[in-house]
This record gives C-alpha cells, sequence and structure tokens, in this order.
C-alpha cells in the first residue's frame, strides 16, 4: 500500500530527554529551527487561517531555538487539555489513533537537517509543532481530532486505513475557503515552506470537500500532494465528528478507492 507509513530506514534519529526532561540539540540545529520559523512567518500571512495564526499566538513558539516539550504541554494543557508525546519517527496508526484519544500529540523529536529545510517525507519536530500545534488550542479542532482518534482506536485494521486517508486529507493536508481567499489550516503543508506555496498554486488539483471522496482517496507521504480537498468552514470539520463517520468508512469500502494521480512509489528494495 502506497499510504502506509514508509518502512525504510530513516537517517534521522529523535533526541532522548536527559533526567530533567530537557531534551539538547546543537547549534546547527537549533538554527535550523530559527530559519524555518523566520521563512515560515514571512510566509503565512494571507495563507493560512486565522484560527491557526491565533494557535501560534497562543504557543508563543521562540524562534531563535527549538522549543522544548514541556513549553508546548503548558500552551497546550491551559487551552485545551492537550499535551505532547515524545516518539521516535511517524509512528504506526495504531499507536497514533491511541495517542489521539487520550488527547496527546506524537511529537518526534529531531529536526531536518538544511538541505531538507523546503521539503522533508517525514514528520519532524518543526512538523510536529509548527505544523500542527496551534490548531490543536483551538478547541473545535482539538476536539475533533479527539473523536477521531477515539474511532480509529476502536476501528479494525482495514477501517483504520480509510480513517487515516480522510485524517490525511484534512488534519495534514487540507485548505479551507474563507470570505478573505482560499487558506491552509493542513499542518503537512503549514511545516514545508515549499508545499505552501504549491498547495494554493495552480499546479496541483482542488476539489470541493466530500468525506468519502476524501476516505477514498489513496495517499503518498513523501510527495508534493498532487490533489487538495477544500473544506467551506473549520465548522465542517467539527460537524463531521458528530456524523456517523464510521457509516461513511463502510460507504467508502463499498465504493473502493480511486486510482491514483501520483506514480506508484519505488519498492524501497528494488
Ligand atoms: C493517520 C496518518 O497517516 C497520520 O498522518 C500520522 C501517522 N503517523 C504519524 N507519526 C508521527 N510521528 N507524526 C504524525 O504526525 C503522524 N501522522
Ligand atoms: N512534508 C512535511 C513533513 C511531513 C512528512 C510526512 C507526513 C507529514 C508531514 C514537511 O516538509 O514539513
Ligand atoms: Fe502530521
Amino acid at each position: 500500500m502506497n499510504d502506509k507509513p514508509a518502512k525504510k530506514p530513516s537517517k534521522y534519529q529523535a533526541r532522548q530527554p536527559d533526567a530533567y526532561g530537557f531534551i539538547h540539540y546543537s547549534d546547527t540545529e537549533h538554527s535550523t529551527w530559527q530559519t524555518l520559523m523566520q521563512r515560515q512567518l514571512g510566509m503565512i500571512e494571507g495563507r493560512v487561517c486565522q484560527e491557526y495564526l491565533d494557535g501560534l499566538e497562543r504557543l508563543a513558539l521562540p524562534e531563535d531555538r527549538i522549543p522544548q516539550l514541556m513549553d508546548i504541554d503548558r500552551a497546550l494543557l491551559e487551552s485545551t487539555g492537550w499535551q505532547t508525546a515524545q516518539v521516535p519517527a511517524l509512528i504506526p496508526f495504531n499507536t497514533f489513533f491511541e495517542l489521539l484519544a487520550s488527547k496527546r500529540f506524537p511529537v518526534a523529536t529531531f529536526i531536518r537537517t538544511p538541505e531538507e529545510l523546503d521539503y522533508l517525507q517525514e514528520p519532524d519536530i518543526f512538523h510536529e509543532i509548527f505544523g500542527h500545534c496551534p490548531m490543536l488550542t483551538n478547541p473545535s479542532f482539538a476536539e475533533f481530532t479527539e473523536t477521531y482518534g477515539k474511532l480509529g482506536l476502536a476501528a479494525s485494521k482495514e477501517e483504520r486505513v480509510y480513517l487515516a486517508r480522510l485524517y490525511w486529507m484534512t488534519v495534514e493536508f487540507g485548505l479551507v475557503d474563507t470570505p478573505a481567499g482560499r487558506r491552509i489550516y493542513g499542518g503537512g503543508i503549514i511545516s514545508s515552506p515549499k508545499e505552501t506555496l504549491h498547495s494554493l498554486s495552480d499546479v496541483p488539483a482542488h476539489h470541493p470537500f466530500d468525506p468519502v471522496d476524501a476516505l477514498r482517496t489513496p495517499y503518498r507521504i513523501d510527495i508534493l500532494q498532487p490533489l487538495y480537498y477544500v473544506i467551506d468552514h473549520l465548522r465542517t470539520l467539527h460537524d463531521l465528528a458528530n456524523r456517523d463517520i464510521m457509516a461513511l468508512v463502510h460507504e467508502a469500502m463499498r465504493l473502493g478507492l480511486f486510482a491514483p494521480t501520483f506514480e506508484p512509489k519505488q519498492a524501497a528494495n528494488a
């Protein structure tokens, strides 16, 4: 399957906290964070949704160094009762949904190298914190994410793969049409300077969001997305959480997957 987390070995290794829960990074790593922050802060105005900007203000992320998870936790706990959870890398769906269901968001504690600043094929700490944590300070979005985690936890293995696609097309790579124009809310776009520009350009397809369509859309995690689903309002996600999502999953399973619009991924051992 193309949309399972990649099994290929990564050159990256997550940092472990010391006895005081503090994670140490090198000067180069802090300066990578700083470059990414400066680049993205200049880019997001007029491109990301207001709810994200409000969340970013709430988090008050440092610009010159990689933040510590305890500092992020303080802001998240205070706004929505969420917390981070330190993880080694991309984690499997079952562990992922389990964390979300308990209001903990996985953070892989390594940062990309300067060569991969604009786009990285796996989640790093800049993606998890800058990409996802601002939206998690929004009560309605946080509630949607928690509900989604609970659904994923209760789902069968096959259903879970469908749920992962809808998650991908919304929380990771979602766009929203607002009165001010089209805006980004997906964390996978916001952490990548390259995808930030690509997602709003004429290159990819933009389809009006339909949950069953999103459930049926195969994806690859390691390329700029060829297709984005656009919601009309962030409320759409919250409303979705109050619908029978599993019935939609079963409908999607009955209809089957759409043909991919991308090249298949080369097998790691090919
Ligand atoms: C459901 C889905 O594939 C999703 O994008 C997940 C999977 N595993 C992950 N693992 C980590 N560390 N961080 C993430 O954001 C995700 N996202
Ligand atoms: N492509 C994202 C990271 C990412 C990889 C895979 C899944 C989700 C996010 C970035 O460059 O920031
Ligand atoms: Fe993510």
